[in-house]
């Protein structure tokens, strides 16, 4: 009554000025009220554990206050990882499974190990409706564009498993990369050791991209287009927002960068076409040449053609392959370097490596690859640093119904429908603390996690028994990343390389704006799933020439 009496008093020009804002506040309380208490109806059914039988679960869709944008907020943190310790400091995660409803879609999202495993191992989920999306939003492709390259996809799987994933082409493109990340490091045993000292990461990011773009796209790329390693990793970092489609007035100048990417891809590919009387020369042909590079990019380019894709499109799929050319290894690489050189970590460490990297160098200097990514101490520092720092979401659209285990045993189930989006965040299994705590703290880098020493003979072994569903940067069945055995080569390569070449003397750690700081870098920003996660600083060095 008193409470009546009060609004009563309140001049009529302020209630109606306030009364938008409480229907407002009104409907985001019941839309969490209802949320939340649907939340918690849906988990009664992960309380008891099912005696016998087999149990269907639904997943829990997780409360949200705003309608449509759901848990999109939340969800686009742009620290790595915080959404997801948000959400498991109260979601248990022994559900295996949850639902968020991101930019109006429902989207379901598997963290069970089981789950993942089960969810590779089924033929019919399908990577096409991301795909789609990622051409419309990300590379702003017309349908007419878009349905053509979907009518010619078989040839790109083809293309990959003849030019990719096939040893011999896999050895020849690294063979390429390490020729030419030679002449790159013999100029710097020239020019950087004259410096005082230079940013390590910001170093090795340029080296590797010009060795990797060159063994892939021919030597002329960067001099058409020299400035295409810092247009390419600005794109790299706003590539979730077209994904997630922020509005204009939240992304800067990222759409002239992606346009002015396109415009230098389409500038040099139709100079390449010209110099090479118009069509590439046969795949089948030299392993490298200097116009269009690799057998894989000459392949590319006849494919374009022949499926109908303008020269805009065949830009954007440029693109596309440098993303996965360099998006995520350079960064691995990046993080192996600065975690050895670190001068708090345990420096026994970089001395066992570097003898195993010594094991793997020929007389002439050249390096015995299948030698060096077979390495035990080596390949453990790798996969922990890709454990530590990937963050993919390996998407799937049901293409029919689809029932998978979310538990060990298998007697919870879960159906999803045809329709259903499925994300497994890589973040999730590689961040388990039930998972990876064994030998050290799971947020911790730690080099021997997947090494073993018999304490006889004092052999290393490298090992990942036991982490199917819990491990998967590279994500996994029919679509699982054709470049990932390059990418093993091109990273542990060229850590050979450099660490064969220089000594470096640490000078300090530096901050995001290159200030000098007192730790370790951190996490560049970034959504989640952008991919491999970048510093958010450096460690400068001082470079010298090794004494041989
Ligand atoms: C550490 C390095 C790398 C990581 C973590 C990585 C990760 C991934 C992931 C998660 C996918 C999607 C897989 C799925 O949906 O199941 C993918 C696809 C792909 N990756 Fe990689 N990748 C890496 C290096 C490379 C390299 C060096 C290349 C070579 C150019 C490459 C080329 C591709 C291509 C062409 C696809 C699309 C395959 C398809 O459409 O079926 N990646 N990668």
């Amino acid at each position: 009554m008193e409470g009546l009496e009060i609004v009563r008093n309140v001049p009529k020009g302020v209630l109606y000025a306030i009364a938008p804002f409480v229907v407002v506040a009104t409907l985001l309380s019941a839309v969490r009220l209802y949320t939340t208490w649907s939340y918690y109806q849906t988990m009664r059914q992960f309380i008891e554990s099912p005696q016998d039988g087999k149990k269907k679960v639904k997943p829990p869709q997780i409360p949200y206050s705003l309608p449509w944008l759901g848990n999109s907020l939340q969800f686009l943190d742009p620290k790595p990882g915080h959404y997801w310790s948000e959400l498991f400091a109260w979601h248990p995660r022994s559900t295996g499974v949850c639902t968020l409803l991101i930019g109006g879609k429902k989207t379901h999202i598997l963290f069970s190990p089981s789950a993942v495993q089960a969810l590779f191992k089924a033929k019919t989920p399908s990577r096409d409706v991301f795909e789609r999306e990622m051409f419309h939003h990300v590379f702003g492709m017309p349908d007419e564009q878009i349905h053509n390259f979907e009518a010619g996809k078989h040839s790109q799987h083809e293309m990959n498993s003849q030019y990719l994933t096939k040893h011999e082409r896999v050895n020849e493109l690294t063979s390429h990369f390490t020729r030419v990340l030679e002449e790159v490091l013999e100029k710097d045993a020239r020019e950087v050791v004259e410096l005082e000292g230079i940013g390590l990461y910001e170093w090795l990011r340029d080296r590797m991209f010009t060795a990797s773009t060159t063994a892939l796209m021919g030597e002329k790329l960067l001099q058409v287009y020299p400035t295409y390693c810092r247009d390419f990793y600005q794109f790299d970092k706003e590539f979730l927002s077209f994904f997630f489609q922020l509005p204009k007035f939240m992304m800067g100048d990222a759409l002239k960068n992606r346009d002015r990417i396109f415009d230098k891809l389409e500038e040099w590919s139709n100079e390449m076409h010209r110099l090479s009387g118009g069509s590439p020369v046969d795949p089948e042909g030299p392993a490298w040449e200097p116009l269009f590079g690799s057998r894989l990019n000459r392949a590319r380019q006849l494919d374009y053609k022949n499926i109908k894709l303008n020269s805009r499109t065949a830009a954007a799929l440029d693109l596309g392959i440098t993303f996965g050319l360099a998006s995520n290894v350079i960064p691995a690489t990046g993080w192996v370097l600065m975690h050895l050189l670190d001068p708090e970590a345990d420096p026994t460490i970089l001395a066992r490596v570097m003898e195993e990297l010594r094991q793997a160098e020929r007389c002439d200097g050249s390096l015995d690859i299948p030698t060096l990514v077979s390495q035990p101490l080596l390949q453990s520092v790798w996969t922990e640093t890709l454990r530590l720092y990937t963050d993919v979401l390996v998407t799937r659209n049901c293409t029919e119904d689809l029932t998978l285990p979310v538990d060990e045993d298998g007697k919870r189930l879960v159906t999803f429908r045809k329709g259903d989006n499925i994300f497994a965040p890589s973040w999730l299994g590689h961040h388990d603390a039930g998972a990876w705590s064994g030998k050290a703290p799971y947020e911790q880098f730690y080099a021997t996690r997947f090494y073993t020493e018999d304490p006889e003979t004092g052999r290393g072994t490298f090992s990942m028994s036991g982490t199917t569903g819990k491990f998967f940067p590279f994500g996994g069945g029919r679509t699982i990343c054709p470049g990932r055995v390059f990418a093993k080569q091109e990273g542990l390569g060229a850590l050979a390389m450099i660490l064969l070449c220089f000594d470096f003397e640490f000078k300090g750690f530096t901050g995001a704006d290159k200030t000098p700081v007192d730790t370790f870098p951190g996490l560049a920003r970034a959504f989640a799933g952008s991919g491999g996660l970048v510093p958010g600083g450096d460690i400068r060095v001082k470079v010298r020439r090794r004494q041989r």
